[in-house]
């Protein structure tokens, strides 16, 4: 019963306490509680909804053609509406203003014309700043209304797996359903997703969501165009249909009309789209943004870089160490096995048979290795989840995961910053609470367009993170743990780029808006700060030898800059010795004489006594770039490659031939 009716009210006040409308016991399906708490989907404002519906639709994309094996091709299109475009595609009649006031952005003349005032003096101010080179910011814009909403429709397309015709409206319609609960390394996991694309829709424009999909080697598409009862958290299809798919192709089209801003968050959705390209090299995405103002339109095409594809994450079972008793019991519900002994050995990591038969001895005399294992107790269960979690597993492998790889780190930082010098790490796999993971990680020193000090880039299970940066474990690690002085780096003024990709077959997100790491978890704490190091440990001794290189540059120039007074003082000294020895007032040794015939006769002048010094300058400073050169193993100089034909009978020469000179050497 909702409420009491008033009569009832009044004749019971005096008696029993009146039972507030908070007290009534209520549910709240899943689809409920993320519609009101949309923020911890990442779904926090216009804006960030645009970005987040974006980021769900393109890492399913994805997933999918990975899960495949397919080289992922993504097309996404972001249209912006205008109200009045909006209005016509859902039928309403656009109205004038009538009562001017009513409105929220309403203002009087007297505001009006004080406004317009303070935005001609920002606009001076801007002005004389740009003429004295100072950092000009975006002028404000006049105000603008709370109702003054933004709609568009972004589409998404991908040459992935597809879904089964009858699976979709679930996979789209239900809150907390998905195929990727297993335990496996995916960019998604809560089955949450697209839902909140759908939520938000239904929240801003009240418009269903689109599917078209097919999967490999169907002759059909399935068309669905499907909304969500909230209340009940069930899909709630206006269209379904199988239409003829006569090039068989594969893959998923997902399109759904949403409130957003693109002017806020232009710049994170292009970045998120940059970075998404960095880590995915082996994917092509076509981005495009499409507006009534042509002059807004955005076109970016990020090319496939190389073909080879990560391999593929494959599904694992549940380390031992890593389950609870919940698990336990729906892996028992779950399992083909039918005695103790084969579930432990078939359902775990790291149990092998003799493993499985100590442990079943070490449980109790209740216990043997052939007991039906849908037959055991609560109080069994317990037991063997306290074993389970005191006894000694090996770690699980790092096999079933599926890292960036070096080369694409590598490869990426290199296009995104174009840097001096760059090293990257990659780690071997580690474990938390039971799960794999391993931490790659790669750190630049200069570059374009990369301002001074720390700039981060962060990746869990090849997403790009772009929020929450200042409470991420690697943002903290960087800035915290690391002593960049001590590689030579400058925190301050070098521009050092940090790249970190983590992957794990469960990635400990802060909130289910995937936007940080927590700080909190040791192991991934430590890899990480691991990985920086080893970076920069490649990174200083490619720096000492640059100062090196730079020093002794230096001395060379330093040693130049003295000669023209060198040579000149020596030569003045010379001269006056001529004289003395013609005048007779001097005598000199006879190779000194002879330095003073030279002299006078001018056989010896400035100028060569400069060119010599200089020669002697270039020598002392080849000699010890030589020595540098082979203590360091390096060699700065530009190498030429040379062949060497065969030895021909006739002149027993041999032409060493360079693209630009052939040189033949007699014998
Ligand atoms: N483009 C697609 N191609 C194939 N299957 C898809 C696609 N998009 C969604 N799906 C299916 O729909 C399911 C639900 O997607 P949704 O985005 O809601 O959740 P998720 O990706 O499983 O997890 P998360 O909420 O962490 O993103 C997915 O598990 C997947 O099976």
């Amino acid at each position: 019963m909702d409420s009491e009716s008033p009569g009832e009210e009044n004749k019971t006040k005096s008696k029993t306490p009146r039972k507030t409308k908070e007290s009534l016991l209520k549910q709240k399906s899943p689809a409920e509680f993320f519609a009101e708490n949309k923020n911890i989907a990442g779904f926090d404002n216009p804006g960030k909804c645009l970005y987040t519906t974006v980021r769900e639709l393109v890492e399913n994309s994805l997933d999918s053609a990975e899960s495949i094996s397919e080289l992922p091709v993504v097309e996404i299109i972001i249209e912006e509406m205008g109200k009045s475009k909006f209005n016509s595609l859902i039928g309403l009649v656009d109205r004038e203003r009538i009562d001017a006031e009513l409105y929220d952005d309403y203002e009087t003349d007297k505001a009006r014309q004080k406004r317009l005032a303070k935005e001609a003096r920002a606009q001076e101010i801007q002005a004389k700043n740009a003429a004295h080179g100072k950092k000009v910011t975006a002028a404000s814009k006049g105000a603008k209304g709370r109702g003054e909403a933004s709609f568009y429709r972004v589409t998404c397309k991908d040459n992935g797996k597809g879904m089964p015709h009858d699976d979709i409206p679930n996979m789209f319609g239900r809150v907390l359903s998905g195929t990727k609960y297993g335990l496996k390394q995916t960019r998604g996991k809560f089955g949450l997703g697209a839902k909140m694309a759908l939520i938000w829709s239904k929240m801003s424009t009240g418009l269903p969501i689109e599917i078209l999909s097919s999967m490999r080697n169907q002759s059909y598409t399935s068309f669905y165009r499907l909304d969500i009862d909230i209340h009940q958290n069930i899909p709630h299809v206006h269209l379904h249909e199988k239409r003829e798919n006569k090039d068989r192709w594969h893959g998923a089209e997902i399109q759904v009309v949403i409130e957003g801003n693109w002017t806020t968050y232009r710049s994170k959705i292009l970045h998120y789209m940059r970075q998404m390209a960095v880590i995915t090299p082996y994917a092509q995405f076509l981005f495009k943004f499409v507006s009534d103002a042509p002059d807004k339109n955005v076109t970016i095409r990020f090319a496939r870089r190389t073909d080879v594809m990560p391999p593929v994450p494959l599904e694992t079972k549940h380390h031992p160490s890593s389950v609870d008793l919940l698990l336990i019991k729906r892996l028992i519900a779950e399992t083909s096995k039918q005695n103790l002994l084969q579930f432990l050995q078939h359902e775990f990591v790291n149990i092998s048979k003799s493993y499985a038969e100590r442990l079943i001895g070490e449980m109790g005399p209740d216990f043997s290795p052939k007991m039906v294992v849908k037959s055991l107790t609560s109080q069994q269960i317990v037991r063997i989840h306290q074993l389970l979690r005191q006894a000694k597993f090996d770690d699980p492998s790092g096999d079933c995961l599926s890292p960036a790889g070096e080369y694409n780190l590598r490869l990426g930082i290199i296009k995104e910053l174009h840097p001096d010098m760059v090293a990257t790490y990659s780690g071997s796999a580690q474990v938390f609470e039971g799960h794999p993971f391993i931490v790659e990680a790669g750190v630049s020193v200069g570059g374009k367009d990369v301002k001074q000090g720390l700039n981060i880039f962060r990746f869990a299970n090849r997403i790009p993170l772009l929020f929450e940066q200042g409470a991420d474990v690697v943002t903290r690690t960087a800035m915290k743990r690391i002593n960049w002085n001590s590689y030579k780096i400058n925190q301050m003024q070098d521009k050092i780029g940090v790249f970190v990709s983590v992957v794990s077959t469960k990635i400990p997100f802060k909130g289910t808006g995937k936007e940080y790491i927590g700080d909190d978890i040791t192991e991934i704490a430590s890899a990480v700060k691991y990985a920086i190091q080893q970076c920069c440990v490649q990174l200083k001794s490619k720096i000492v030898k640059k100062m090196q290189a730079r020093e002794q540059q230096e001395r060379k120039r330093n040693l130049s800059k003295y000669i023209p007074d060198a040579t000149g003082a020596v030569y003045n000294v010379l001269k006056e010795m001529t004289h003395l020895h013609a005048s007779k007032k001097s005598r000199y040794s006879d190779d000194n004489e002879e330095l003073l015939r030279k002299v006078s006769a001018g056989l010896i002048t400035k100028e060569t006594l400069s060119e010599k010094l200089a020669k002697h300058v270039e020598q002392v400073d080849f000699e010890m770039a030589l020595e540098y050169a082979t203590q360091s193993g390096v060699s700065e100089e530009p190498r030429e490659t040379i062949y060497i034909q065969s030895l021909e009978a006739e002149n027993k020469a041999i032409d060493l031939c360079a693209p630009f000179f052939v040189l033949r050497v007699f014998q």
